[in-house]
């Protein structure tokens, strides 16, 4: 007797289905249950040039989440890093899995580094958070760089780069490894020049709240310490009032002795997109031990923050 299939949402970009069918396979494993990818075409696939004035990345999230809603499938994937930070009603993060990379990096021609683009060099991005920092970064150390708003999926911004019409653009490590184009990276960012986005390189599973026995199958694939982080640096996030479009980086690490893992560092970031102010903040602590130390954790340091200002920073993206 063969087990009836789950029903994966997916949207059907390359990103998206190279990252679906990776946790299907993963989701196959220990549910003992083919997973069917069912491709599902969000407002956003059909409109890029509005997704600024339909509400972002959230677009993409909104229609799977009505999906699941419905019952016309059983579990989502998304980028962590796209997922608003209000719990949607009705629905639970069942796993995140063990991020990978979350750094930011640079692709170029003639294997550039960041550091030795060409005096002028134009810079694709379409993140403030990431022209914040780049910017940031040129005028503390002597470089003469442009940002260039971009958007489009990472075969159109790499393809910026080919034609010649910009001289770099800057992705995220994660989404390039997942659709197998990690090897055309030339400058892999630390995360002391350009802070990742919350929640970067971690992906959230997402099925309806009340589906106990898949919620409990898909516990499986969490990653305790994962969860821990991007809970914090999403608290950030949330307690800043930022949205998905903000210049926020955060980022929360674990630091060691040795073999013993003692606290965790949260840095959180915000700065003008010209890169002239930038608050800079990080806060260390015992590892958090519940999901509301977590919370609190990133609230503290969100706190610190705006006391430092960020809000006034962040202004001028507000929506
Ligand atoms: N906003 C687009 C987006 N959403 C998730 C990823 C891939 C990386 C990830 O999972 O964090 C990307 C592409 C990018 O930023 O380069």
């Amino acid at each position: 007797m063969t087990e009836k299939a789950l029903r994966l949402g997916t949207r059907r970009s390359k990103l998206a289905m190279a990252q679906s069918g990776q946790v299907a396979d993963a989701v196959s494993q220990v549910t003992g249950r083919p997973v069917e990818l069912v491709e599902i075409t969000t407002y956003g696939d059909v409109s890029r040039e509005h997704l600024a004035q339909i509400g972002g990345t959230g677009v993409f999230v909104a229609a799977l989440r009505d999906a699941l809603l419905r019952g016309d499938v059983d579990f989502a994937v998304h980028s962590l890093k796209d997922l608003p930070t209000a719990q949607h009603e009705g629905l639970v993060v069942a796993a995140v899995p063990e991020r990978e990379d979350p750094r930011d990096v640079v692709v170029a021609r003639d294997a550039r580094k960041l550091t030795d683009l060409p005096r002028g060099a134009r810079i694709g991005t379409g993140a403030p958070r990431r022209m914040a920092q780049l910017n940031a970064y040129a005028r503390t150390h002597g470089l003469e760089i442009e940002t260039v708003p971009i958007r489009g999926n990472v075969d159109t911004r790499i393809g910026y780069v080919r034609s010649g019409e910009l001289d770099a653009v800057v992705l995220a490590a994660a989404g390039l490894n997942r659709v197998g184009r990690i090897d055309e990276v030339t400058d892999f960012l630390s995360v002391d020049t350009v802070l990742p986005a919350p929640g970067q390189g971690a992906l959230a599973i997402e099925c309806a709240a009340d589906n106990a026995s898949l919620i409990a199958a898909l516990a499986e694939l969490d990653d305790p310490f994962t969860r821990v982080a991007v809970t914090a640096e999403r608290s950030l996030l949330a307690a800043l009032e930022a949205g998905c479009s903000a210049p926020v980086g955060a980022l929360a690490d674990l630091l060691a002795d040795g073999q013993i893992v003692k606290e965790m560092r949260l840095r959180g970031v915000v700065g003008t997109t010209d890169g002239s102010t930038l608050v800079q903040l990080s806060t260390t602590g015992p590892v958090p031990e519940t999901h509301e130390a977590a919370l609190a954790l990133g609230r503290e340091l969100a706190t610190e923050m705006l006391a430092q200002g960020a809000a006034g920073l962040m202004g001028e993206r507000a929506h």
